[in-house]
């Protein structure tokens, strides 16, 4: 395992025309593997305007046009890419997809969104993505010769088991392609990934849309990367741009020796883990 390498957060500018995001997304993924990246994450929703009046539009099967251009530019650029996600089409059931493929242009692992955005604040903000989308079932992690990476989208980062188990399960970078909002954002968004991180003694990164004030959903921006010592090491504003950190796996190690909580866990008093395959309500 390399202990030393270079992510990149791709802050995207995304626009109604769906051809149009992928050759943005293509031209910044090139950008970001000049600069040294190893792993790059996409926004949540790249290929399309974020709302659910727009996923039954947008939404195309993986593979699918949006998954095969991906494919080909992780290719060419030989990296790691999580493709953000996109409104994925899956028989008469639409899912918000995170296809991740490796820098041979392999689908090594792809995540459906497993906590569905449902909120409701008065007078700020009303979202019901479960009005159109279905949840994904299952946890995602994939293994690169850096670590092995765990992949969730934007509301999930909320749900702190998640991140716990896979941490457990070995991984030592979470990333979150995300969309939060001018009212969520603000509040939760860095507070949420620096828990996250602290909690796990993990990396957390996340990639947003840039802002824009013309669309129906006004995109918080602010992609960050946080290391397990919970200090945001690399972020941004608003507007389009790529976040790059590097991540340090003996620092990590550092740490966890310094602060050893993975020894320190009170499994007699509580615990946090997958239920049996036989106990989940829904077959995979
Ligand atoms: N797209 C999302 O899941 C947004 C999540 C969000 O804004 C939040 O507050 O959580």
């Amino acid at each position: 395992m390399m202990s030393k390498f270079k992510i990149a957060m791709v802050q995207m500018a995304v626009g109604t025309s769906k051809p149009g995001n992928l050759a943005r997304a293509a031209a910044l993924i090139k950008e970001a593997s000049s600069a040294g990246a190893k792993i790059i994450t996409l926004p949540e929703c790249f290929n399309s305007p974020y709302g659910t009046k727009y996923f039954p539009e947008y939404a195309e099967p993986i593979p699918g046009p949006s998954s095969e251009a991906m494919a080909a530019a992780a290719k060419e650029n030989k990296v790691f890419l999580v493709a953000g996600s996109i409104p994925e089409k899956c028989g008469d059931k639409i899912y918000n997809s995170s296809a991740i493929f490796n820098p041979e242009g392999e689908m090594v692992a792809m995540h459906r969104k497993v906590h569905l955005f449902d909120i409701d604040i008065p007078g700020k903000i009303r979202m019901q993505e479960s009005e159109i989308l279905s949840p994904g079932k299952q946890m995602t992690m994939f293994r690169t010769p850096y670590c092995q990476v765990g992949v969730a989208i934007c509301y999930d980062i909320r749900f702190a088991e998640l991140a716990q188990i896979m941490t457990q399960k070995g991984c030592h970078l979470l990333l979150y392609p995300g969309a939060f909002n001018m009212t969520t954002g603000p509040a939760h968004w860095e507070l949420l990934q620096r828990g996250r991180a602290l909690d796990n003694q993990v990396y957390v990164a996340t990639a947003s849309p840039a802002r824009d004030t013309q669309a129906s959903y006004t995109a918080w921006g602010h992609s960050s990367v946080v290391n397990p010592w919970g200090e945001v090491i690399s972020t941004t504003d608003e507007k389009e741009s790529i976040v790059y950190a590097d991540i340090d796996l003996e620092r990590m190690e550092e740490i966890r020796n310094q602060v050893p909580l993975r020894n320190q866990r009170r499994h007699d008093l509580y615990r946090v883990s997958e239920p049996a395959e036989e106990d989940r309500r829904e077959e995979l």
